[in-house]
């Protein structure tokens, strides 16, 4: 089936239009800088060259707009999918967008400010520009339906998760569940009977434990900022400091959001950029904080690893790296494994060193194999979109509301 798949950013939209089945790729880009004063579209036709187009992008739409404008065959698209990052309580699986989906959706704007009101701005656009074929929703937490309560539940008074849903969601499940997916196809097993660790170091950062092929505890949480310390997100926190910060340094709650979702982690702690190329190659010039930056990142990352080997009880099938950083960064995994043989993960460094795309990056008496995967959130959001459309629960009659609106 040939889906579009949109992600839509704050800032940005992110697309590919693709075969589910085969992977195959028609077209494949992004929007940048939506809503300031300088906009980019990068659009690439199956495995071609990227084409750049720059003018101000006002808003989602003119965005998707943009985009529509340079896709040729638009009528062989089938189905749009689309990465919502927060679907609450309401959606443990992908959904069909309705009028009564959407307001649901729109219900979790709360859930995930950063990135829920840009799923709904791109939602709303594409529905307007593709109305006659259906839409789904598939939620980044979806995946960690399956973490029990002792893993989801915050020790505040329970009130506030059974009248306010406050409890943790986990995020990066597309991608979690496609690379899990995938060892399985590499260690020649069926999903259901592996058991692991994955890390998800992109912007966004996290780990999850994953046994018998389902999440079982997750360091992102409630929203998108805890767990490991992000590109600019503070990652875990200790409430009192964001007490003091409120009460005693007069800082108020937009102050507040900005500091900890844009101005934290690599690039707060650095001062210098949230880009993990730009620290290590300042670090390799003698620059301390960026080094510091650094450390508390890949030292935060090998505390999950050893909080989730115990949620695991027993030794694990894998370990993956995926995303910006854990696909391209052999010094980066390098560091985060250094020393931990003794708990089963063994490094080959020249493999480690050399390896691109999807590569077996343990020693051959490495107790644990450790492995590379390239994630790919838009295959695998197609594959939850048309698995939903051909499965049996889809009505015609839910399918033609698309088309009346
Ligand atoms: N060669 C590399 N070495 C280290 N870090 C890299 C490298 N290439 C990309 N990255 C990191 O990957 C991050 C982006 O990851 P990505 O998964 O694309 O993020 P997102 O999808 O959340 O925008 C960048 O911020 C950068 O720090
Ligand atoms: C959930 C999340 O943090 O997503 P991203 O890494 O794409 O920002
Ligand atoms: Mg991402």
């Amino acid at each position: 089936m040939q889906i579009l798949v949109i992600n839509s950013g704050s800032s940005s939209i992110k697309f590919q239009w693709l075969e589910s089945l085969t992977g195959e790729v028609f077209y494949s880009g992004l929007v940048e800088r939506i809503g300031m004063a300088s906009g980019r579209l990068s659009l690439r036709k199956g495995g071609g060259k990227s084409k750049k187009t720059e003018k101000p992008i006002a808003n989602h739409k003119e965005g998707l707009t943009m985009i529509f404008s340079q896709l040729q065959n638009m009528n062989k698209i089938e189905a749009v999918g689309h990465r919502v990052v927060n679907g609450g309580e309401y959606f443990s699986a992908p959904c069909l967008i309705d009028e009564q989906a959407l307001k649901k959706i729109r219900k979790c704007i709360p859930l995930a400010p950063l990135h829920n009101p840009a799923n709904c701005q791109g939602i709303e656009a594409a529905l307007s520009l593709l109305p006659h074929v259906p839409h789904i929703a598939v939620f980044d937490t979806s995946f960690h339906r399956t973490i029990k309560e002792k893993n989801y539940l915050y020790a505040i008074p329970y009130d506030y998760y059974s009248r306010d849903g406050i409890r943790k969601y986990g995020f990066h499940g597309s991608s979690h569940k496609y690379v899990t997916i995938r060892a399985a196809e590499m260690l020649n097993k069926d999903v259901k009977d592996i058991s692991g660790i994955s890390c998800h170091l992109g912007n966004g950062v996290s780990l999850t434990a994953i046994r018998h092929g389902c999440s079982i505890d997750t360091s992102m949480g409630y929203g998108t900022i805890s767990g490991v310390p992000m590109g600019t997100r503070s990652g875990d926190l200790d409430p009192a400091v964001i007490l003091n910060l409120l009460q005693e340094k007069e800082v108020s709650p937009d102050q507040l959001s900005d500091l900890l979702y844009r101005e934290s982690g690599l690039k707060g702690l650095s001062g210098l950029s949230p880009d993990m190329r730009d620290l290590l190659k300042a670090e390799s010039e003698g620059h301390e904080r960026a080094a510091a930056a650094v450390e508390i990142f890949v030292n935060s990352i090998r505390k999950y690893i050893g909080a989730y080997l115990t949620q695991l009880g027993g030794k694990p099938d894998f370990l993956i790296f995926t995303a910006g950083i854990g696909e391209n960064s052999a010094e980066i995994r390098s560091r985060v494994l250094k020393g931990m043989g003794y708990l089963g993960f063994r490094l080959d460094e020249e493999k480690n060193a050399e390896a691109t795309g999807e590569s077996l990056i343990s020693r051959k008496d490495s107790p644990v194999p450790v492995l590379l995967i390239p994630t790919n959130e838009e295959w695998m959001i197609a594959s939850e979109a048309e698995e939903l459309l051909t499965s049996e629960y889809i009505s015609e009659s839910s399918l033609t509301f698309l088309v009346d609106s």
